[in-house]
């Protein structure tokens, strides 16, 4: 599926709009301004993935998700995409790369890092998070195995994000020493975000990941991603499956899943808003 076309050129501007809900006004970018516009059932699609596939379960099962724990309004959402919006006043930009944690830049803003198998979209998700920074460059690359070391992006005054070398298939053969000293030592981490394919389910290298996050007692999050791989009964499957799997074997790891993709843009702007919220930066919510 192609990402929709009304959000080309107003994305690459990152231009800002005033729009008005109820009696709030308040500002987003135009990108958002247009996706507000669209049909309801294109939007939910779009922005609440997890509520578009819980339409089609039973009434009984469709508590299972857990789709009310992190449920933003619309509004927040939009607040939520100004700091993902490039401007002077609101620098995003990559910072440095790092192979070992002493190496890592000294910072004390909240910080989020993003781990998973090679090849499952970490430094795609980072890139499309950053489709309002057009000039961040964020490397992907077909080929598994491909960021080879730790490398931090700054988000205006508010967050850095990390993009980490991938597990399993081609890591790095430091990896261990520094992916595993970097999630048990780095201060200002605040969450880790743990992708899995949504196309292949969890795997017998993140399930070593999944341990590692809890031995460390690291609060996590598990994003499922590449969706648009996925038809919606198989993406219901499989989200069902890894559902009930963080229900019944995990402690450290946030009850509500995050399905996106990097090719539609579905999720993105609830991650986007989960990541703003998580590091303290939408006090309201
Ligand atoms: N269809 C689809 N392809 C995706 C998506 N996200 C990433 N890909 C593709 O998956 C491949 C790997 O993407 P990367 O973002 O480089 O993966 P990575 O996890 O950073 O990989 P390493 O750096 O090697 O650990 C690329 O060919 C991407 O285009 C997605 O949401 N949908
Ligand atoms: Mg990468």
């Amino acid at each position: 599926m192609a990402a929709p076309r009304l959000w080309s050129v107003s994305r690459l501007l990152g231009i800002q709009a005033t729009l008005r809900c109820g009696s709030r006004v308040y500002s987003t970018s135009q990108a958002f301004a247009e996706v507000l516009q669209l049909p309801k059932s294109k939007l939910t699609k779009l922005v609440f993935p997890l509520q578009e596939l819980e339409r089609h379960l039973l009434p009984a099962w469709r508590s299972e998700l857990h789709l009310n724990i992190f449920d933003p309004s619309l509004q927040d959402i939009a607040r939520a995409e100004s700091f993902f919006t490039h401007s002077e006043r609101n620098r995003i930009e990559y910072l440095s790369s790092a192979v070992r944690l002493d190496h890592a830049p000294d910072l004390l803003r909240p910080e989020v890092c993003f781990i998973g198998r090679s090849n499952v979209g970490k430094s795609s998700l980072i890139k499309t998070l950053f489709s309002l920074a057009p000039e961040v460059e964020v490397r992907v690359s077909k080929k598994p195995g491909h960021t080879k070391k730790m490398n931090f992006f700054k988000v205006g005054k508010y967050f850095t994000l990390v993009d980490m070398p991938g597990y399993g298939y081609r890591a790095p053969e430091d990896f261990a020493d520094m992916v595993e000293t970097y999630l048990k030592e780095r201060r200002n981490l605040t969450r880790t975000f743990l992708l899995v394919d949504s196309v292949v389910g969890i795997q017998k290298a993140d399930h070593i990941a999944i341990e590692m996050c809890e031995e460390f007692s690291l609060p996590y999050v598990m994003v499922l991603t590449k969706i648009d791989k996925c038809s919606k009964g198989y993406l219901l499957k499989q989200v069902l499956q890894i559902q009930k799997f963080v229900d019944s074997k995990t402690q450290g790891c946030f009850p509500q899943l995050f399905p996106v993709s990097a090719v539609t843009y579905s999720g993105i702007h609830l991650l986007k808003c989960f990541i703003a919220n998580i590091t303290g930066n939408l006090k309201s919510l």
